[in-house]
């Protein structure tokens, strides 16, 4: 059996200091030093947790609702531990009826842990265990602002998926499905389903995370040329297998097959639309093990009859289960399985013990590394802090969205301006609010406090902090916060500091946050809505032009700000819009002669 997690070995990770140079493209800053995390501070957080860490009510053995199937050596160690009450198939009504009498429940996708279920829990309990990946069936707003710690199983079912994927992907290459359904109806039809080969033909991984890379290693085995987009995987894991990371449309354009292993995020949700299929090989076949959202279905359907897309296979579905007369299911060219990917024998008893290891941990009172919210943190730091872990959190959204790709995002580092000594200045839960802004809005990880260092060397990502310690009054805990990214290509180059980063800085104002430098070029915007980011040469007349086209399109300017290099030099325009600008209005403004560049960005 594997070793439990540590207690709070994630919460207090070990030397916090990092040991880099300032930044020559930095404003001069009056001290510069680095700090490392109080000891006292760490002992005193330990205490009060494990404080709080015991089992069941009044110390004794705690229960665990397991509402669906897991594999019996996670029910043995549950067992092992606590009180364990298999109950299946239950209604909403039963599991609310249920949940006030349990420490923790332990759920895979079918169970949808609602607010209140949170509620009907009356406090008693601690720990949601989702015994898988996604945990869209969670509600975790909820679950923390019940203190109740939400871990998943993000590991132990990847191959599982992978494999799931290669199933499909060869199944339907040779109609076995189509074949078998026909035989056993009394056919014996051997022309009408010929295959394609398999060997020679390019496949295009979507995402190239655990499951991508997994699938590429196996494509590669039959024999596959595999390409992959993933504008933040790291160029040197995909090419230690051998796997070359192209842009979208190079993917798209040029693969015979497509494979979907993104997660479902607002920049992927139907990232497979008229669009993207209008750009396809024709005779284009897709596989989708990564969740249904991701492609726009009607427009799937479309391209199977207009026969730009040869065949799909698919396990996953905006609805789920589909409706029954879900044409998409229905289609002769389509290949269907019930959300099976992660459903092995192994990959199920993986997943079942991951998940109990981790319960037991979290009932114990240890912070697991798969916590995917983290409702224990010390109130006085958020208190003091909240607008600043606002902040963070925006900057890292902002800056990633930045990032054009290249090597990947592997090296970050985030510099705080602030006139208190380091040891007063606790920035473990802004570093990790900044790792969560950079790694959500990319990958299929939730991000805190808990797990944000494990998330973050999971991904290669070098996450560094620097202070700049400023002259002034310790009162306001921070004046600023950066966050840089080196070696990546930025898809607005306005965005690059002298030193080639991507720079970012924010600020708190009237408890809000806010965006005061981009690059090299100061602006003043609050960090609400959604950014239009252009660069452009300063002359008269450019913010009323831009101003007119998002008028044009009733679109609501909330602020604009102006930072200038020089007069008649270059200028960047930062405005905030409440909803999202059509494509069109967008063309027009990168249509607006001076205008170098533009990018949208959502906050
Ligand atoms: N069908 C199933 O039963 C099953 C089983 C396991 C996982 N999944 C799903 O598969 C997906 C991938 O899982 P994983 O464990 O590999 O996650 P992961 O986080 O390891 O990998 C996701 C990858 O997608 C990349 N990515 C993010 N945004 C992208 C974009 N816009 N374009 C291209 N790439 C982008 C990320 O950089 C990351 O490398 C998840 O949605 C997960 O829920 C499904
Ligand atoms: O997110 C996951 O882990 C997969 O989609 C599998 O979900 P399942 O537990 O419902 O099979």
């Amino acid at each position: 059996m594997a070793a439990l997690a540590t207690p709070l070995r994630h919460l207090l990770p070990a030397g916090a200091a990092p040991s880099r140079s300032p930044d020559p493209a930095m404003p001069p800053p009056t001290m510069h030093r680095h700090c490392a995390l109080s000891p006292s501070r760490g002992r005193r957080l330990r205490s009060r947790l494990s404080a709080s860490a015991s089992a069941g009510p009044a110390g004794g053995r705690p229960t665990v609702l397991v509402t669906e199937k897991l594999g019996p050596a996670g029910l043995d160690l549950l067992r092992a531990f606590a009180n364990v009450d298999c109950a299946y198939e239950l209604t909403a009504e039963e599991l609310r009826a249920k949940v006030s009498l349990v420490d923790a429940l332990v759920v895979r996708s079918s169970t949808r842990v609602t607010r209140d279920v949170f509620e009907a829990a009356r406090g008693r309990l601690r720990v949601v265990g989702r015994a898988g990946v996604g945990i869209d069936n969670v509600d975790l707003q909820a679950a923390t602002e019940a203190g109740c710690l939400v871990v998943n199983a993000p590991t132990a079912n990847t191959v599982a998926a992978a494999e799931h994927a290669v199933a499909l992907l060869a199944a339907m290459a040779r109609n076995v499905a189509q074949a078998d359904a026909s035989l056993k109806a009394g056919k014996w039809q051997r022309s009408k389903y010929v295959g394609v080969t398999l060997v020679g033909k390019t496949l295009a991984i979507i995402g190239f995370g655990k499951v991508g890379s997994e699938v590429a290693r196996r494509a590669k085995g039959l024999g596959m040329d595999t390409i992959a987009y993933d504008p933040y995987a790291p160029v040197d894991r995909a090419r230690a297998i051998g796997v070359d990371l192209v842009s979208f449309d190079e993917a798209i354009s040029t693969a015979d097959f497509i494979s979907l292993h993104m997660p479902l995020t607002p920049s992927t949700a139907k990232l497979f639309d008229d669009e993207t299929f209008a750009k396809m090989k024709k005779g284009v076949r897709i596989i989708n093990v990564a969740r249904g959202g991701a492609v726009d279905e009607e427009a799937l359907l479309r391209a199977l009859d207009n026969g730009t897309v040869a065949q799909a296979a698919l396990d996953v579905f905006t609805e789920e289960p589909p409706p029954k007369d879900s044409r998409l299911v229905q289609h002769e060219n389509v290949t269907v399985t019930p959300h099976l990917g992660a459903s092995t024998t192994e990959a199920q008893e993986g997943v079942a013990f991951e998940i109990a290891e981790a319960v037991i941990g979290a009932l114990r009172g240890d912070l697991a590394a798969t916590a995917v919210n983290a409702p224990m943190v010390p109130t006085e730091a958020l208190s003091e802090l909240s607008p600043y872990i606002v902040l963070a959190e925006k900057l890292g959204r902002l800056v990633v969205q930045l990032v054009a790709g290249g090597n990947g995002v592997k090296g970050v580092k985030v510099v705080y301006s602030s006139a208190r000594d380091p040891d007063d200045l606790d920035t473990r839960i802004l570093r990790a609010m900044v790792t969560k802004g950079i790694v959500e809005p990319i990958s299929s990880s939730f991000v805190n406090i808990v797990n944000a260092d494990y998330v973050a060397k999971q991904r290669g990502l070098r996450i560094t902090e620097e202070r700049v310690l400023l002259d002034g009054s310790p009162e306001i805990p921070l004046d600023s916060i950066q966050v840089h990214l080196a070696n990546v290509e930025s898809k607005f180059t306005g965005a690059l500091s002298d030193a080639g980063d991507i720079r970012v800085e924010g600020k708190v104002k009237g408890g809000a946050p806010y965006l005061t430098l981009v690059g090299s070029f100061g602006v003043d915007v609050s960090l609400e809505g959604n950014l239009i980011l252009c660069r452009q040469v300063d002359q008269p007349g450019i913010i009323g032009r831009v101003g007119s086209i998002l008028g044009k399109m009733n679109l609501n300017v909330s602020f604009m700000s102006v930072g200038r290099t020089a007069p008649g030099k270059q200028a960047i325009m930062a405005i905030g819009v409440d909803e999202e600008p059509e494509k069109e209005a967008l063309r027009s403004i990168g249509d607006i002669a001076s205008v170098e560049e533009f990018v949208f960005l959502k906050l």
